[in-house]
């Protein structure tokens, strides 16, 4: 059960201790911030509203640790991310309830994330210990005017402090996915969790610490968003953000300092339907991709773009299955879960016209507009008009068609004949414009946070190994 056996420690009274300086401790504003559960509207957990002062002190600890932690061996420090995986997949039931509880995921999903997590922290792991342990070696002769006088050694090095911040959506997997590319490429981590999914993650921080990393290394400070995340944000000690949210990011990037920024953001992922579409399987990824975690995901797909003579045909079929989708609470499996929050569930009621706001705009939740189309043109002219470019798809048996349409759509990803996702966690995800700035997936996060370092040899007189 959550806070409870080994996580009692986390656990202070109703209230849940941030992390810090290796210990779990009460934040001394006596402020607590409550979350609620979506299916009984009721205050379930409470966490800390960390100080500003207490960010000071994590920021000052975590600069310190990274020193020490990036001379740690490669080796051992995936040795440690892996204990951290497989404590995390062990004790997945009280994380995997917490996420039931904070956010209504469905208690299969919930036990899914976890387990998804734990895979990547090894994966990652395995990748670093790869892609870090080579590096580059040019010579100066190959570009015109230049002897063989010099020989460039580069390689990749930490950036110093990351701090990450992840959405409700998926609290466990988004942190861990910019955790473990932080550590193992040397750097130390600072995790602000999103309110409803904080417990979910300092359970999950509690497996790393259950792990033997150094002091300081990882530290998890909660408290709303609106409250402290601007001055984690604008932090001077901050060398880098790993974000993953709504708008807000776009705000955060406007205000960080010369930092290098993952921003992995909204998306209104539109799926494209030619008339020689499998209807059938399109039917079913639109539910998977539309309705799973009630909409709430940024792959979900959020609006279909269909070929007018086959509609009214796909739309039967949809129909035929949303009516099968049961609705209830996440401790049952249900497909329909209560949405994260009140206000949220207000925005998909009232806001949606299907004329207008809801062709554009993501509802994060269950509802999709389908939109007929004459022509493929017209369905990728629509694509584009967005300010989203996450994820697409296109449906047809033509492979020559979808290759066209997926190159013509302006989205970081395209998926065709399925709905659009960010798995498998070592693919390249993006998003452009509105979406994001940068690429996530276990190897580009990794190589995002690090850095290139050159020792360039100078000889004194030309020198060519000759075997
Ligand atoms: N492209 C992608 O990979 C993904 C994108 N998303 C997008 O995320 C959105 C839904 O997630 P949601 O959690 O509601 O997103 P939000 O942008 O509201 O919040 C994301 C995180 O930012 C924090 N935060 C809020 N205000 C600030 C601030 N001023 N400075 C720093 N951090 C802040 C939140 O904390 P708190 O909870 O305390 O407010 C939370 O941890 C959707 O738009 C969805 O498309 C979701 C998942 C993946
Ligand atoms: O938050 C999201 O929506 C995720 O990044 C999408 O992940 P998924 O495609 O694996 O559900």
């Amino acid at each position: 059960m959550a806070g409870t056996g080994l996580f009692s420690e986390i656990l202070d009274g109703e209230a849940y201790k941030y992390y810090a300086d290796g210990e779990w401790k009460k934040s001394s504003s006596g402020k607590l911030v409550p979350i609620i559960n979506p299916t009984t509207r009721k205050v379930h957990y409470k966490v800390q509203a960390c100080t500003q002062e207490e960010v000071n002190k994590v920021m000052e600890t975590a600069k310190i640790a990274q020193k020490s932690w990036a001379k740690t061996p490669l080796w051992k420090r995936a040795e440690l991310l892996h204990k951290a995986a497989s404590i995390l997949k062990e004790h997945k039931a009280p994380i995997a309830e917490s996420l039931v509880k904070e956010i209504a995921k469905p208690a299969k999903d919930a036990v899914t994330e976890v387990v998804r997590s734990g895979d990547l922290v090894s994966y990652c792991a395995e990748e670093g210990v790869r892609i870090l342990g080579e590096g580059k070696f040019l010579v100066s002769d190959s570009f015109p005017g230049n002897d063989r006088t010099k020989y460039c050694l580069t390689s990749k090095i930490p950036l110093g402090v990351v701090l990450a911040i992840p959405p409700f959506n998926y609290p466990v997997n988004l942190a861990v996915s910019k955790i473990a590319p932080a550590l193992i490429a040397g750097n130390s981590l600072v995790l602000k969790p999103p309110t409803q999914g904080a417990v979910s993650c300092l359970h999950m921080v509690h497996c790393f610490h259950l792990a033997g990393f150094p002091k300081g290394l990882i530290s998890c400070v909660t408290g709303k968003g609106s409250e402290i995340g601007d001055f984690l944000t604008m932090h001077p000690g901050v060398n880098c953000i790993s974000f993953t949210g709504g708008d807000t990011g776009i705000a955060i990037s406007k205000k960080a300092g010369m930092i290098p920024l993952q921003m992995e953001l909204g998306g209104k992922d539109a799926c494209i339907v030619l008339e020689d579409a499998d209807l059938d399987l399109v039917a079913a990824n639109i539910i998977k991709g539309g309705f799973s975690y009630s909409g709430q995901r940024c792959t979900a797909v959020k609006v279909v773009l269909v070929m007018e003579s086959v509609a009214d045909a796909l739309v039967e079929k949809v129909n035929k299955r949303v009516a099968k989708l049961t609705v209830g609470p996440p401790e049952e499996n249900s497909d329909i879960t209560p949405v994260v929050s009140e206000s949220s569930a207000n925005f998909i009621e009232d806001n949606v016209r299907p004329d207008m706001r809801i062709a554009w705009e993501e509802p994060f939740g269950p509802v999709l507009p389908v939109i007929r189309i004459t022509s493929v043109e017209e369905g990728i002219h629509h694509c584009n008009a967005s300010n989203f470019g996450l994820q697409g798809c296109v449906f047809t048996k033509d492979i020559n068609k979808a290759i066209l349409i997926g190159d013509a759509m302006e989205t970081g990803t395209v998926q065709i004949n399925s709905a659009p996702a960010r798995g498998p966690d070592h693919f390249p995800f993006q998003g452009i414009k509105d979406s994001g700035i940068g690429s996530q997936g276990i190897t580009n996060s990794i190589n995002m946070m690090t850095k290139i370092k050159t020792t360039v040899i100078n000889l004194p007189t030309p020198s060519y190994s000759m075997g």
